[in-house]
């Protein structure tokens, strides 16, 4: 069973190029984590590459500990990075992530429309339920992950219903009437749920008509389940090619049982460490490998999903484009998020590995 081309391309906008001691390097642009500066050239780079989604993972908890030598999990709000990165791109699809647990749904989708207005439209999401941020947020975290993605199932949908609650073609402007908004088209959503009691609408329209792209994070059954009925992407952590596999078409029964067949892509994480040669490649690791690798592999998996528990290729451009091609043949596949573990791999996968995957008919080629 192979995935049907072309893949799904996501560039991952967590900072993953400064991770273990690849900061510390001179050209980093570490300095700049916070100003756009590396980050900004990186999804400049992957927009001229043809990549689809910059995804944007997110963690609601910092360690000092960790941050005190690692700034990779560090980085600005999701929302509002992606606004400031529009303006640098033209093609590309933010991806931003939001916390079902502990965001509010009203709060959530005036972030989500106000992120449409500013880029024209190219935005997606990916909710998650979060491992971490219970010290940091009113709201107790629902108890069981059943729970945790029945209050995600409800929160997409009042989001959605505000959105739609102030659609584009609500807002009229003519002058000589008057009329500013049509309030036939601008509609209270009126919502009481389980979890949320939201009356709306939005005071900001949206640009899309229809539901903005779904990503889902989270390996639970009850998150899977969430996903097959609603997501449009699963991301997933999958170093292991057979548990890839096996994972996806477990995701695929899923969804033709829920009446989406075919609906649902997955996306894995794929962590890259580039270089001319192999060699090189090599040497590249192993200079950014920092002290709390060893550490983290024991971690459960980690908000941020760190880039060791993903599929890994340290390697040449070609070996990057041949793991993928190995994986889409295997059927592990719909697409990948790309996270490159330093500046030399920014560079290579947007430059290099982008366009072997289009030589071989992966993806289309970029367009000029
Ligand atoms: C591949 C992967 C990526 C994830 N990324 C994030 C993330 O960026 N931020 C976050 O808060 N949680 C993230 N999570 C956590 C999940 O949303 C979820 O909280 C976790 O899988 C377990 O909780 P559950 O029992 O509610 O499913 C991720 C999980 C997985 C498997």
């Amino acid at each position: 069973m192979t995935a049907s081309a072309p893949l799904t391309t996501a560039f991952g906008l967590a900072p993953t190029w400064l991770r273990g001691h690849a900061w510390r390097r001179p050209g980093s642009g570490v300095e700049e984590l916070f100003a756009g500066g590396a980050v900004a050239d990186a999804v400049r780079a992957a927009d001229a590459a043809g990549f689809d989604l910059a995804f944007r993972p997110d963690a609601l908890a910092v360690d000092p500990v960790r941050a005190a030598t690692a700034p990779d999990r560090l980085g600005l709000d999701p929302v509002v990075q992606a606004a400031s990165l529009a303006a640098a791109t033209t093609r590309i699809r933010f991806v931003p992530t939001v916390s079902a647990t502990f965001a509010e749904p009203f709060d959530a989708a005036r972030r989500l429309v106000s992120l449409e207005q500013l880029t024209g439209g190219r935005v997606g999401w990916n909710i998650v339920t979060s491992l971490d941020g219970d010290g940091n947020f009113h709201t107790p975290r629902t108890a069981d992950s059943e729970g945790r993605w029945r209050r995600a199932a409800e929160f997409v949908d009042v989001v959605e219903a505000l959105r739609a609650s102030f659609p584009a073609d609500a807002v009229v402007a003519d002058r000589e009437a008057g009329v500013f908004v049509d309030p036939e088209r601008m509609r209270p959503i009126d919502h009481e749920g389980e979890f949320f009691r939201v009356a709306g609408p939005l005071p900001t329209p949206s640009v899309q008509p229809g539901r903005l792209p779904l990503l889902q994070a989270g390996a639970s059954p009850a998150g899977l389940a969430f996903a097959a009925e609603r997501a449009d992407y699963v991301f997933t952590a999958a170093p292991d090619a057979d548990a890839a596999v096996a994972e996806r078409s477990r995701l695929r029964e899923l969804a033709t049982a829920a009446g989406r067949a075919g609906a649902v892509r997955v996306l894995a994480g794929l962590s890259l460490v580039l270089a001319e040669s192999r060699r090189d490649a090599v040497e590249a690791a192993r200079g950014i490998r920092s002290p709390f690798d060893g550490a983290r592999r024991r971690e459960r998996l980690a908000s941020a999903a760190p880039p060791e528990l993903h599929w890994s290729v340290v390697g040449t451009p070609d070996d990057a484009a041949a793991s993928i091609a190995e994986r889409v043949e295997a059927g592990a596949i719909d697409g990948f998020v790309a996270f490159p573990g330093d500046t030399t791999s920014v560079r290579l996968v947007c430059e290099r590995v982008m366009p072997l995957l289009a030589a071989r008919g992966l993806v289309a080629p970029a367009a000029d």
